[in-house]
């Protein structure tokens, strides 16, 4: 089976919970992708390493990271895919004590060509949190790969946010939930 045929199977036997929840937005949702059930477990971690890895190595980042936690199994998987990258965490508030440091991991350079990684997409809003703390720092965004995108706008938001980066969503809820409820095409 392919990475990716092993990553959807993983995100629909694990992660798929059907249930009113509260997203991250704050609007209510009949079912969530806990996508950190799949990606921790060793065939989802696997296949997200490989997929991470491929597009670190066409889009030539030198580092991959992104907003804490969404970020962490995706950036980790890189590093164990063999991507020869620097791994990131973007707090999602600066640390008043020690380095007081927003993006942690080894010390990015200038320009420095940073995959953002993501585990959901929804709005977005996460992920650009991330674009725009790597910009502040003045390095550079060449991708943004999210392991799941819920088709709600997301992506939009994330290609403007990164003026228009190559953007990759490694499943979408249609392949892991074909017949969720707000589906709009059939
Ligand atoms: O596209 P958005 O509307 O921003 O939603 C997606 C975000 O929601 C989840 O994070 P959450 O806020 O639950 O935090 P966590 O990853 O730290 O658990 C997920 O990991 C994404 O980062
Ligand atoms: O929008 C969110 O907060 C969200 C949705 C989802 O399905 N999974 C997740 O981790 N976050």
């Amino acid at each position: 089976m392919s990475a990716k045929d092993t990553l959807v199977e993983e995100l629909r036997r694990h992660a798929l919970i059907i249930g009113e929840v509260t997203l991250t937005s704050g609007a209510t949702a009949q079912y969530y992708v806990d996508a950190k059930r799949a990606i921790l477990r060793p065939a989802g971690f696997t296949a997200l390493g490989e997929l991470v890895a491929h597009y670190a190595r066409q889009w030539e980042a030198t580092a991959v990271g992104g907003l804490t936690m969404g970020a962490d199994a995706p950036a980790c998987a890189a590093l164990a895919g063999g991507a020869d990258v620097k791994a990131f965490f973007v707090r999602k508030e600066s640390k008043a004590h020690g380095l007081q440091r927003k993006v942690e991991g080894p010390p990015l350079q200038p320009g420095e060509r940073c995959l953002i990684v993501e585990d959901v997409v929804t709005t977005g809003g996460s992920t650009v949190q991330a674009i725009e703390a790597v910009r502040a720092e003045g390095y550079d965004v060449v991708g943004v790969v999210t392991v799941l995108d819920r088709l709600a706008g997301g992506a939009e938001k994330i290609k403007l946010a990164s003026d228009d980066a190559p953007y990759e969503a490694l499943a979408t809820i249609d392949e892991v939930y074909p017949d969720r409820p707000d589906r709009t095409d059939g």
